[in-house]
């Protein structure tokens, strides 16, 4: 795959995660600190990232930032995108199962290397639920997609 990544900071973390994704085989585009001379503010390169998912430039997105907050929030508010705060492998396996995330994102603080490694598992092993009992997950996604998350 083809996967945007962006950090406000250039940690050793963040490094990690460029290099295994490159270890898993994926084409990596780099925001912010990790590309001399992009703007390495965490709410402009979290959303530079979101919209490469978002406008079909790459397939997945991973932002970071200290906390992960900020990246987050800046990713979601990107049309089209569903960004999760990932802070174990559990949370992101659910957040591709049962929230169908295209962007995973993730604290520089409390993410270390063997965690990132746990999390990026997890994250590429699973998929969007097909399960029955999964159904109205899925349609609750559908539902977030289109702005009617409350039905009248
Ligand atoms: O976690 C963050 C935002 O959620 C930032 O990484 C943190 O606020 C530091 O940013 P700056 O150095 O620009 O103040």
């Amino acid at each position: 795959m083809r996967i945007s990544v962006s950090s406000d900071m250039d940690e050793p973390v963040a490094r990690a995660l460029v290099a295994k994704l490159r270890e898993r085989g994926h084409e990596v585009v780099t925001h912010g600190a990790l590309r001399p001379g992009d703007d390495p503010q965490w709410a402009a390169c979290s959303e530079a990232a979101a919209r490469d998912v978002a406008e079909g430039r790459s397939d997945q997105a991973v932002v970071c930032c200290w906390t992960g907050t900020g990246a987050s929030i800046a990713a979601n508010k990107v049309p089209g995108v569903r960004a999760a705060l990932c802070t174990d492998a559990y949370t992101a396996d659910g957040a591709r199962r049962w929230n169908d995330a295209n962007v995973l994102a993730l604290g520089l603080r409390l993410t270390s290397e063997p965690l990132l490694a746990e999390i990026l598992d997890a994250w590429f092993a699973a998929a969007p639920s097909e399960d029955a009992e999964d159904r109205e997950n899925v349609a609750r996604v559908g539902r977030m997609d289109s702005g009617r998350t409350v039905q009248p």
